[in-house]
């Protein structure tokens, strides 16, 4: 193995192979234990998009609140979905299936259009002009802010579907989708999320389909593995410590590098991890 894989692997914690059912199991106590922990914390808020990790995601926090009821008898625990078209999205009914699956309690819908085209127009208003790419990042960090508005009116925690064929390559926009309460899927591989979703029986094309943040206008549902220049495949591969091309292992550490700034909290004076 080379000696970067065998540090990122440490560092993302990623096993090289896993039972569905028990990492199930495991994440559905981890979501549970916390809310035992701060008892004021009612509900889960995450936006679903119709994609994997947003699925497994809500299906794991639905099931944690459920039991959660169940225990308590408090009917306060509610997991929250949240619908952040922008405009109108075009697999809607991947979303509205997704959600169906999950069994979400409750789904609200924030069109996040006009506070994004918004926050667009008034920093244009400095004779700035915002690239495609960089609206994208807006839209994520736009949907953030109606999750910790939902969350902030019922007592909630807002979840991310961060894990670690994301967190290698950083691709995710910091402080957008990169910011939130908790991750219940951060440890796990594209594919290890893909067998938890067969354990759960998900409908297979929410699993199946071609992951994408879908964040351009000129670019719409361009696929993660384009944006990358590499393939999940060969992304799981490494982080289970197995040998895949040097190219594509060089591609993952150039990302892991270039964005090692996003997996840390902002940078201080005594922060030496990129020096
Ligand atoms: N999960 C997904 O599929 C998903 C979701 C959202 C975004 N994305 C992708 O993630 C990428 C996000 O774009 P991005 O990474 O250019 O934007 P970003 O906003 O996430 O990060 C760039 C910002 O980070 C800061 N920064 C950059 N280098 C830094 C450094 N060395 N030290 C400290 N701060 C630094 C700067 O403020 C810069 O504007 C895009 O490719 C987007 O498509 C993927
Ligand atoms: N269109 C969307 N509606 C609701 N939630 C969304 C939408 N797009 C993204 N999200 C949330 O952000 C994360 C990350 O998305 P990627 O597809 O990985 O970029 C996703 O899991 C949703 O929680
Ligand atoms: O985060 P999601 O749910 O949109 O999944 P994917 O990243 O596979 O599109
Ligand atoms: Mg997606």
């Amino acid at each position: 193995m080379r000696d970067k894989q065998a540090e990122i692997i440490d560092a993302l914690m990623v096993k090289p192979s896993i039972d569905p059912k028990e990492e199930i199991r495991n994440s559905v106590e981890f979501l549970k234990s916390y809310l035992k922990k701060y008892p004021f914390l009612k509900t889960f808020v995450l936006g679903i998009s119709g994609g994997q990790d947003s699925t497994l995601t809500g299906k794991l926090a639905q099931i944690a609140i459920s039991e959660m009821r169940e225990e308590t008898k408090d009917d306060s625990y509610q997991f929250i979905a949240v619908r952040l078209p922008y405009g109108t999205q075009a697999d809607e009914s991947d979303a509205m299936d997704s959600i169906a699956f999950i069994g979400a309690d409750k789904t609200f819908r924030v069109d996040i259009k006009p506070m994004a085209d918004a926050a667009m127009k008034a920093v244009e208003e400095n004779g700035l002009d915002i690239s495609d790419f960089n609206k994208g990042n807006i839209k994520a960090r736009q949907r953030m802010i109606a999750q910790y508005a939902i969350a902030g009116q019922t007592s909630g925690a807002v979840l991310g579907t961060d894990h670690a064929a994301e967190a290698v390559t950083g691709f995710y926009t910091k402080f957008g989708d990169g910011a939130a309460d908790i991750t219940p899927l951060w440890r796990l591989d594209k594919r290890q999320g893909k067998a938890m979703l067969n354990e759960l029986n998900a409908p297979k094309h929410l699993y199946e389909k071609t992951p994408t943040a879908d964040l351009e206008d000129d670019r719409p549902a361009l696929p993660d593995e384009v944006a990358l220049g590499v393939t999940y495949d060969d992304i799981d591969n490494y982080l289970e410590g197995k040998d895949i091309d040097d190219s594509a292992a060089e591609k993952i550490e150039n990302w892991y590098i270039k964005t090692e700034h996003k997996r840390h909290l902002p940078i201080t004076i005594y922060d030496d991890f990129w020096k």
